[in-house]
């Protein structure tokens, strides 16, 4: 039997640290070896969080009583900003370290667009040079060979994946997609938030960051670099009242001679071999509730009225596939272990 991989979560008191516990606690080649938080430090993990009462881990502590003597790699789920600094410490400490990080700190390359969309100047401009963005299924092999990996945003992801095959294939405008993108509330965090309380987003639904969310800048990246020329796509998130999922609606406009039915073709070819990716039938329409709790995304094409367009539907839950579940992947993929190792659930339906 090989010595399991040691591994710290960052954030373990948040939503995203709490669900790579909940993944990375059945993994059969991976040891949780210490947990942090910042307000909850000094509580056992079982306190935070009553479901994981019963299981052996770590108790909390802050990131400066962190011991990384006998840990192999890193999941950083802190909140963006504060993250650049901790991760520059961490391989001042031990540059032999691998660190994938949830936040959106290392995902965009260019670090001139980075202080657009951020409004600060990045403070480790030369792990940003090096980190791979972790989205697997489109950038596997610069992955692989990561120390760092940036994990890419839950609302990017979900249209990154239907969209940049599209792109790559020329079948589409770069210059006319747009996308709706409706996500569940625990994509906020678990900090309390006014704006996040039951009384202020149950039954009613409202957009938000409306013309400019962070994430399109990572749109405009990924799009940009798969289309060989700029794309402006319009993106709008919106808050619907339901704990988990992404549900992208996203309005495609045909290059000359594309079908609907080529874009379908294009996008079962592309992820045939994907264990996370699944098309469905031509037409058909994803549900969110179908991916709910796995590391799964649907897709589906379907033809509009107008000849000249196509819709694209694409859903994923934002704790798993849109953040800790590509996070294993990401782990599983930079440390030789099968990808689907520790992320066969399947969804939890109804
Ligand atoms: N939620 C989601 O669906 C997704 C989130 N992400 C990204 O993942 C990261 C984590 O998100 P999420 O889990 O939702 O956030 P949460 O707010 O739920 O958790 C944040 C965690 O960071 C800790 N923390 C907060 N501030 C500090 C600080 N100054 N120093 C050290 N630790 C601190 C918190 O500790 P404590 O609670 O003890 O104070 C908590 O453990 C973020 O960058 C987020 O944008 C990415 C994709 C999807
Ligand atoms: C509901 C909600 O507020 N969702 C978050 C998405 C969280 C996320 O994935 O964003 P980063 O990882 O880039 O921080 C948002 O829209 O900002």
């Amino acid at each position: 039997m090989t010595a399991p991989l040691n591994v710290a979560i960052l954030g373990a008191s948040g939503y995203t640290g709490s669900e790579l516990v909940r993944l990375l606690a059945r993994h059969p080649r991976a040891a949780i070896r210490a947990l942090t938080a910042d307000r909850k430090a000094g509580q056992a993990m079982a306190d935070v969080f009553p479901q994981f009462a019963g299981l052996d881990l770590p108790r909390l502590v802050t990131i400066a009583e962190l011991d990384l003597a006998g840990v192999d790699l890193v999941f950083c789920a802190l909140p963006h900003g504060t993250t650049q600094t901790v991760i520059k410490d961490l391989f001042a400490k031990k540059p032999e370290l691998k660190v994938v990080d949830l936040s959106a700190d290392f995902r965009l390359t260019d670090p001139e667009a980075y202080a657009t969309w951020y409004g600060h100047a990045h403070q480790a401009l030369e792990l940003q040079a090096e980190a791979a963005f972790g989205l697997v299924e489109l950038n596997r092999e610069a992955i692989r060979g990561a120390r760092l990996v940036a994990n890419p945003g839950c609302h990017s992801t979900t249209s990154i994946l239907p969209v940049v095959p599209l792109l790559r294939a020329g079948l589409i405008d770069p210059a006319n997609i747009v996308i709706v993108s409706s996500t569940g509330m625990s994509g906020a965090g678990r900090a309390a938030k006014e704006e996040m309380l039951f009384s202020e987003v149950s039954e009613g639904v409202h957009a938000y960051g409306v013309g400019k969310h962070r994430h399109t800048s990572e749109l405009d990246q990924e799009f940009g670099k798969a289309a060989g020329r700029p794309s402006l796509a319009t993106f709008t998130p919106q808050l619907i009242p339901m704990n988990r999922g992404i549900y992208a609606n996203i309005t495609v406009t045909l290059a000359a001679g594309a079908t609907a039915e080529r874009l379908h073709e294009a996008l079962a070819t592309t992820y045939a071999g994907e264990p996370f990716v699944q098309v469905l039938p031509f037409g058909k329409v994803p549900q969110s509730r179908h991916v709910r709790g796995s590391n799964n995304v649907q897709l589906g094409v379907i033809a509009d009225r107008g000849p000249d367009r196509a819709i694209v539907i694409s859903t994923l839950d934002n704790l798993v596939k849109g953040a800790s579940g590509q996070a294993v992947q990401n782990m599983n993929l930079i440390s030789g272990f099968p990808e689907t190792e520790g992320l066969n659930q399947l969804a939890i339906f109804p």
